[in-house]
């Protein structure tokens, strides 16, 4: 397991770019047959991708973590993002298509993923974040998530949140993940930005053609930050950082949530203005 060990804000106005991408970005989730886990230091939030092509991955074990089991004290959220697969959690099999989300609750011992065909292999996205209460595992179709449209086209940032792992659609100890696409058109994502004291985020971009890029803007309001992201880039958001992008193609996002609440509006917009 890669590990991040984060970073304060006073340490990355001295950051050059590579710096400043090996704390935040993290690159290369989806290998074939391959399944990869980053710890962060960030909310002790885990990221992974596990994309099955000619074989099933199983993985569950707290070795590397110091718990018996991968989930002993933790919850997790897995998101498809590519072709039909199945996640099959200590022998039960909930299949996936593009956009659904599996809540898998803490307690969990072995977890197996696979995809129904190597031409269109599942591309799964994982967070995981420390649980203090168990919640039953449970499939969110992209149907039924909490939509909220989001945005002006003529401002170039009309857009669809769906709230998956939410309060309010399906319950969870303190995670909260849903995803986000912008309309055809729109190329700003999370306007206004904004900052949340009270929890971190994690963006996963997809759907992105190979040669555009979201250039992803991070950093305390007064001194930003950019990464220039790629398909299947995920990018850490501290609690102190701004966390915005514009597209130079079509493009979504998952993103994640954890921290001392749940509230999806506790959060302190940042005027344009302010930002530096
Ligand atoms: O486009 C948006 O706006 C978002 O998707 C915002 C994120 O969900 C977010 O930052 C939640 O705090
Ligand atoms: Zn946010």
């Amino acid at each position: 397991m890669k590990v991040l060990y984060g970073a304060s804000p006073e340490d990355v106005k001295g950051y050059d770019t590579e710096r400043l991408r090996s704390a935040f970005l993290i690159a290369d989730l989806f290998a074939a047959d391959a399944v990869n886990f980053s710890y962060t230091h960030v909310d002790r939030l885990i990221l992974g991708g596990a994309m099955p092509v000619e074989k099933s991955l199983t993985f569950g074990s707290g070795a590397e973590i110091g718990t018996p089991y991968l989930l002993s004290a933790r919850e997790m959220g897995i998101a498809n993002l590519g072709g039909k697969g199945t996640v099959t959690i200590d022998g039960k099999a909930f299949t996936l298509q593009k956009r659904d989300i599996l809540y898998v609750g803490r307690g969990a011992k072995e977890i197996t993923v696979a995809s129904a065909s190597a031409e269109a292999p599942a591309r799964f996205y994982m967070n995981s974040v420390p649980a203090g209460a168990d919640f039953p595992h449970r499939l969110i179709a992209k149907a039924e998530a909490k939509p909220l449209d989001l945005g002006e086209a003529r401002r170039s940032n009309k857009r669809r949140l769906a709230m998956y792992i939410h309060p309010e659609v399906a319950p969870s100890c303190l995670l909260l993940m849903g995803i986000t696409d912008l309309a055809e058109g729109s190329v700003w994502n999370t306007m206004p930005p904004h900052v949340h004291e009270r929890r971190m985020e994690a963006y996963c971009y997809f759907d992105m053609a190979d040669t555009d890029r979201v250039i992803h803007l991070m950093g305390k309001p007064e001194e930003t930050r950019h990464l220039l992201i790629a398909n299947g880039d995920a990018v850490l958001s501290p609690a102190w950082s701004i966390h915005m992008g514009a597209g130079t193609g079509p493009y979504a996002f998952v993103w994640g949530m954890t921290g001392e609440n749940q509230e999806y509006n506790d959060v302190a917009p940042v005027a344009l203005a302010e930002l530096k």
